[in-house]
């Protein structure tokens, strides 16, 4: 039996996590869980799962549903997200929840011996220095639940890291990938959110867009694998079948293969080092899909994977600046205060006035989040 604490329960990882809970009921129990602002699907979810501890994001929502649970321990803001996290009735924390709000809350998790499933992208490239030491100091699991370094993971089982001579993360190319940089000055929200593969929250397909996921997913990977970033390459695949690759001093090459469906490496983090059957996800039918394509990644055309590749190289805090002007920029796109192509300006501008520091230290990283959230408010005023 695994009990499991989740922190963003009502986003798209969230309820797929809570998918894979349900049909399994002798295997998984919820014991608590996070939400922002999504009450209502919040209410299902503790009618559904009976938690012993609930987190909300707002203070008047966590009093009204005190009312009507009062045999639930209900809490909010970032000190409900911190208890959540290091539930004692848990043993794993699954991190589903989104940005760099999801950090100080892992830290916890770890100092308390959770098992970490990692989804949330932002804290390992806030801090991914601080959260793996931390692991590796309380010999905590952290088990990626984001597909590609699921993918990177599943095919290092049996592999000694050693041996590893480049990762090669694979990417759809995004909503406008049939769109040059000039076509892109025009693109709609809505436009954005269609993604071509993956059914995800907002913020990730406009990150998957503008490229900045992938490149998000280069410094995880870097830190997840202990690579240097020469050593991980990024190739457009735009089928997203497989999910990525490892490449060994051989030249043997490892691939990762499945339908694009986050339920199976987020079952795969939750069942590590077992598998379960999946029986609602259709078997990979390749005859059916006939090819395969695989395009280089060009920097000039996805700027914002070459900002990325250099936020993580110069380190320190430069990661930092990035993910916080990135999540500030994406959310006014969404909020239709910035067009397309200015997340881009905003992170990169963000990106020059920033003096990184190479402190390891928790407060510098906290102070440089506040920083980039600061600098793209000002930009929009
Ligand atoms: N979706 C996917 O397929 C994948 C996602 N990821 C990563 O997983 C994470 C979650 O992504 P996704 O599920 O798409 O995101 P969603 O936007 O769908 O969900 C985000 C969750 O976080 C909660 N939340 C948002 N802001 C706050 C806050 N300030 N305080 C507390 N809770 C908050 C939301 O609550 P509410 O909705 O109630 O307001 C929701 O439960 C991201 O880091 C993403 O990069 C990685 C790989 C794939
Ligand atoms: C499902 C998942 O892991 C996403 O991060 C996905 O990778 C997005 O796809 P692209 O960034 O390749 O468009
Ligand atoms: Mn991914």
């Amino acid at each position: 039996m695994k009990t499991i604490s989740l922190l963003g329960a009502t986003g798209s990882i969230g309820l797929q996590t809570l998918d894979i809970i349900r049909k399994k009921p002798e295997i998984f129990r919820l014991s608590s869980f996070s939400a922002g602002k999504n009450i209502d699907v919040a209410r299902q979810i503790i009618n559904e799962f009976k938690p012993d501890l609930v987190s909300v994001l707002e203070k008047d929502e966590a009093n009204r549903l005190k009312i009507e649970y009062p045999h639930i321990r209900i809490l909010h803001g970032a000190e409900g997200l911190e208890a959540a996290a290091v539930d004692e009735k848990a043993d794993t924390l699954v991190n589903a929840v989104l940005g760099s709000v999801g950090l100080q809350p892992t830290l916890k998790a770890i100092e308390a011996g959770k098992t970490i499933a990692i989804a949330n992208k932002e804290t390992l490239v806030t801090a991914g220095h601080i959260v793996t030491e931390a692991a590796k100091k309380a010999g905590v699991k952290l088990l990626p639940v984001d597909s590609e370094h699921s993918a990177i993971f599943q095919c290092m089982q049996g592999e000694h890291e050693k041996n590893v001579s480049r990762l090669l993360l694979t990417a759809s190319g995004g909503s406008f990938r049939n769109k040059n940089r000039e076509e892109l000055a025009n693109v709609t929200v809505e436009e954005t959110l269609n993604h071509p593969n993956w059914s995800m929250g907002a913020k990730i397909t406009v990150d998957s867009a503008t490229m900045m996921n992938k490149g998000l997913e280069v410094i995880e990977a870097h830190w997840l694998f202990n690579l240097p970033y020469d050593q991980i390459d990024v190739i457009l695949h735009r089928e997203s079948i497989i999910h990525s690759m490892v490449e060994f001093h051989d030249r043997s090459v490892m691939a990762q293969l499945g339908s694009p469906d986050m339920r199976v490496p987020i079952q795969y983090a939750l069942t590590w080092p077992d598998r379960f059957p999946m029986p609602d996800t259709a078997p990979l039918d390749l005859a059916s899909i006939g090819k395969l394509h695989f395009e280089k990644a060009d920097f000039n055309r996805y700027r914002m994977l070459h900002l990325a590749y250099e936020a993580g190289k110069i380190g320190g805090t430069m990661p930092a600046i990035m993910n916080a002007a990135n999540e500030e920029a994406v959310a006014a796109f969404l909020d239709s205060k910035l067009t397309f192509l200015q997340i881009e300006e905003v992170v990169e501008r963000a990106m020059e006035q920033h003096n990184p520091v190479e402190s390891l230290e928790l407060g510098a990283i906290i102070e440089t989040d506040a920083e980039g959230r600061a600098f793209v408010r000002s930009f929009l005023s």
